[in-house]
């Protein structure tokens, strides 16, 4: 498990975490939903150990740790199978046992044998993430921090990734902290979403729930309803808009979103 309890983080005079209590149990796939610059990317890298919080007491029960990032920071020089077996390589794993594991992870999440020996360049924006997403598995980790990975990739492409994504996640066994600011992104992904308020960020709801990945039109419908909740609208209303004119819009996308489904 890994435990935040009472978390508070501040940059100079700038609060940026206000107090936060959170609790990931063994292969959960907990969401973290927020505005930008509230604090989601903060919270990660305390979970990860590389920042330290002002106040309050992380304990991290889980033994191997993976990170990916929006950016998929590959090695240039390197193809994507040694890519994907470079956290093994660097635990001292032998050649051809690494190669095979990346490989096969690889190829499940929707690579084809003639990609394998392509080099990030040669790569498109989904395929390189799908390797940063294949170095983290490769580790067999018992948690993944996840940092915005799809945010920039086309939203049919991130509805396949998702898909890979909870399909890879399940075969390991593995819990995963995953922050986004996409509503729909999370309902499709999630065993539990958090939400998180702007900055200052603190918790103002935890919604558990089956993740939504088999229709559109029911994630769509099912972001419009946690949309509805005037807490979770205020949190998530950019600066200067009502929480209610974005539920309405939220709500007329839902119905298109509906009506695409339907048409498909
Ligand atoms: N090392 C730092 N020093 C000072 N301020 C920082 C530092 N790191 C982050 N911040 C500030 O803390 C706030 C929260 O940043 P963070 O990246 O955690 O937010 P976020 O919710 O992940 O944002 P986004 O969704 O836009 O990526 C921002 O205002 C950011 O400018």
């Amino acid at each position: 498990m890994l435990s935040l309890s009472g978390l508070r983080l501040r940059f100079g005079a700038a609060e940026i975490i206000a107090g936060i209590d959170l609790h990931i149990g063994a292969g959960e796939l907990v969401v973290l939903l927020g505005p930008s610059g509230c604090g989601k990317t903060s919270l990660l890298r305390i979970a990860a150990g590389v920042e330290r919080a002002t106040a309050g007491r992380v304990e991290n029960g889980f033994r191997r740790v993976a990170m990916v990032f929006q950016d998929p920071r590959l090695l240039p020089w390197a193809d994507a199978r040694d890519n994907a077996a470079f956290g093994l390589k660097a635990a001292g794993m032998g050649k051809a046992e690494r190669r095979a594991i990346a490989e096969a992870i690889l190829l499940r999440l929707g690579f084809s044998a003639g990609d394998l020996n392509k080099r990030p360049s040669q790569l498109s924006g989904g395929m390189m993430q799908r390797v940063a997403i294949a170095r983290a598995f490769a580790l067999s980790p018992d948690l993944v921090l996840m940092d915005e990975p799809f945010s920039a990739l086309d939203v049919g492409l991130r509805h396949d990734l998702q898909a890979l994504l909870r399909a890879e996640v399940e075969g390991a066994g593995a819990a995963v902290l995953f922050v986004t600011h996409d509503v729909t992104e999370a309902v499709r992904l999630a065993d539990r979403i958090v939400v998180f308020s702007p900055r200052p960020a603190c918790v103002v709801a935890d919604v558990t729930q089956a993740p939504m990945l088999a229709s559109v039109g029911a994630a769509y419908e099912a972001s419009a309803a946690l949309l509805r909740r005037p807490e979770i609208a205020a949190a998530l209303a950019p600066p200067g808009v009502s929480p209610l004119a974005l539920a309405g819009a939220r709500e007329r996308l839902s119905l298109a979103g509906k009506a695409r489904a339907a048409l498909r």
